[in-house]
């Protein structure tokens, strides 16, 4: 069976986390073999380089080759053999996060961003370029409304105590993205109750006919 890419994407606190686990035992139930993964992390090396973007202090060129060196060690020892074996990989958050939040969020310039994916996706990809997620499933919520949830929620990290301003440009760099790749991204609006945005994130899967 074809292996399946999917990434998840949204601002902090637009609520993946539950769907993303719901969607894995729905791969399942239907016999497939599920990888859960996570960026940036999702390998012994990556986790490390996590630990550091999250709670350390750095200049946004570090952030940013940070980031891509944690998913080179991420694309090499689990997305590529994932998909190799026919695995449906979920993975919370890919590239599109470096563009929101280095390019959108930190103001860093989204050329360089390119070269880094070019770099780090390019090799991977048959013919048509880089290796890209199969979809991308864009949680979409007011920056105002996803800092009200986190503050119930967590403490934050370097990320999650940006200000609004930041997440406005987080979440416009994520409608670029979606923009310049639309047949990649399902846009979920995750302003309303956890089920109605289930039912909304299952309906993307089931009219791609990966789950019934
Ligand atoms: N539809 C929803 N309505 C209200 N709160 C939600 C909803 N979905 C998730 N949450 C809560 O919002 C917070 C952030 O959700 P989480 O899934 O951790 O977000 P993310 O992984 O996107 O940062 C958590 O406390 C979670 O329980
Ligand atoms: C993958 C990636 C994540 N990030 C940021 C976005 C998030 O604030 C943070 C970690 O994401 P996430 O795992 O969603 O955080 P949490 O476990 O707290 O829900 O890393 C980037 O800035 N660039 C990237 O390329």
């Amino acid at each position: 069976m074809q292996g399946l890419f999917i990434s998840f994407e949204g601002i902090d606190g637009a609520g993946k986390s539950s769907h993303i686990e719901a969607l894995a035992q729905a791969f399942k139930a239907s016999g497939r073999n599920v990888t859960l993964s996570r960026e940036p992390g999702g390998t012994p090396l990556a986790e490390k380089i996590r630990a550091m973007v999250l709670n350390d202090n750095m200049d946004p060129l570090t952030e940013a080759l940070l980031m891509f060196a944690a998913r080179r060690d991420h694309v090499l020892t689990v997305i590529v053999p994932a998909l190799a074996r026919g695995d449906v990989l979920l993975c919370d958050r890919f590239t599109d996060s470096s563009f929101a939040y280095q390019g959108g969020g930190r103001g860093f310039d989204t050329a360089v961003l390119s070269t880094l994916e070019q770099w780090v996706q390019g090799e991977q990809s048959d013919s048509s370029g880089l290796l890209q997620p199969d979809l991308t499933v864009w949680f979409d919520l007011a920056p105002e409304q996803a800092a009200q949830r986190l503050l119930a929620s967590r403490t934050p990290d370097n990320f999650e105590s940006q200000s609004l301003e930041f997440f406005t440009r987080v979440a416009q760099a994520y409608e670029k993205r979606l923009i310049q790749d639309p047949q990649r991204f399902a846009r979920i609006n995750a302003d309303q109750v956890r089920e109605a945005v289930w039912t909304d994130v299952k309906a993307v899967f089931v009219a791609k006919r990966w789950l019934s």
